[in-house]
């Protein structure tokens, strides 16, 4: 098959629910942004050794009922010259046919010159999707398809890696991934398992219980950190798979006021030493924080915007009517969030009493990101 892209959408809204400040004084609120620029679209690379079930994975998705709009770029063979590549296109039930530019055939070898410049041409062209899933051929190095997502980290890109499913075939997984590779060869079938974020073992119809128990000891050997899933025909509960990486929105409203050095030290904790940890001991990544704060000794009423690691504190043109009104209104978009926590830090952190104690969640560094 073509490199295919089908898009589906359905009717029920999910959760890009952001919850909007509510400012004190409306009327002064000047421009409100719309998060929709912000939220980058989530990225999930499908690999798989041949025949494993990579196809059958993503039509799955591409018919379950789900609220997304979700576009499915499929590389069945990545083979052919041809520069451009048809594309099924199907929207809101109808069909269209789209043209996805490749500098040589194939999406897999074309990613790190255009092929993520194809995905946001297209994106352009229909509009933003929800999320997208790629399929790589059974061949490919996930990593040389992931790579292309950290080039553009910093080049400001709409798309972000969510995360890269491997699925594996029950009957002849083991055999590929225990396949001795001629000297300075990868393995493909292991090293697709070795960076999958999530590993559908596929067709446990086909083996026994012994059989089954023998491949996921050896992905475990390969992979200790990825899900492992057991399924038929791939299929699974969708949103176990989708957002790997899941972000979610976190909002509190604090009464009182915030020392202006220790709402710095509390936001430069959140988003540069990226210390601050949730329930499962996972460090909490904010990638949009947005606020109205009253701070200490200031009549203005303040607004602080953050984006990944940068933020501003800025006074706006609202003063504060009385002390009883002043409060700290927090809004944050990221991964890892809890509110529990987040709210209690900054209760703890920023509240006038100077006293600092270790708050929840901020026993011990977090890895680097
Ligand atoms: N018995 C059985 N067959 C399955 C299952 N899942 C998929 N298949 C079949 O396996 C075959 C290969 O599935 P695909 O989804 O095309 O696999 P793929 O990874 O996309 O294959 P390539 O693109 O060629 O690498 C198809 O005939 C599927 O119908 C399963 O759970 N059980
Ligand atoms: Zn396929």
């Amino acid at each position: 098959m073509l490199p295919a892209m089908k898009t589906v959408e359905a009717e029920e809204e999910y959760a890009e629910d952001c919850p909007e400040l509510v400012p004190i004084e409306t009327k002064h609120q000047e421009k409100e942004e719309n998060l929709d620029f912000i939220i980058k679209i989530p990225v999930t690379i499908v690999t798989g050794y041949l025949g494993a079930g990579k196809t059958t994975l993503l039509n799955y998705i591409l018919t379950e009922q789900h609220n997304r709009k979700i576009a499915v770029i499929l590389n069945e063979f990545g083979e052919g010259n041809a520069v451009e590549k048809s594309l099924a296109v199907s929207q809101g039930g109808e069909l269209y046919e789209e043209w996805l530019e490749l500098r040589n055939g194939c999406l897999c070898c074309s990613v790190k010159d255009n092929g993520l410049k194809a995905i946001e041409n297209l994106m352009q062209k229909k509009g933003k999707f929800d999320y997208i899933l790629l399929e790589t051929t059974g061949l490919a190095d996930p990593g040389a398809v992931a790579s292309m997502f950290w080039v553009d980290a910093e080049l400001g890109s709409d798309i972000y890696l969510d995360g890269i499913i491997t699925v594996v075939d029950s009957k002849y997984g083991l055999k590929h991934l225990t396949e001795e590779k001629p000297d300075g060869l990868v393995n493909e079938a292991t090293r697709q398992v070795a960076l999958a974020d999530m590993i559908l073992i596929n067709k446990t119809d086909l083996v026994s219980e012994e059989e089954l128990n023998k491949l996921r000891t050896t992905i475990r050997s390969i992979n200790g950190l990825g899900k492992v899933l057991e399924t038929q025909r791939s299929s699974f509960f969708l949103p176990v798979v989708l957002f790997i990486k899941s972000i979610v929105t976190v909002t509190f409203d604090v009464p009182g006021s915030a020392e202006e050095e220790s709402l710095n030290v509390f936001i430069q904790n959140l988003l540069w030493e990226k210390n601050v940890k949730n329930k499962d001991g996972r460090c909490m990544e904010v990638i949009r924080l947005k606020g109205l704060v009253s701070i200490k000794d200031k009549p203005q009423q303040m607004i602080v915007q953050g984006i990944h690691e940068l933020y501003e504190l800025e006074e706006s043109r609202v003063n504060w009517k009385d002390d009883a009104e002043r409060a700290c209104q927090l809004v944050f978009i990221g991964k890892n969030l809890d509110k529990d926590i987040l709210q209690q830090l900054f209760i703890t952190a920023v509240a006038e009493t100077k006293e600092q104690t270790t708050a929840p969640g901020q026993d011990g560094a977090c890895p680097p990101h």
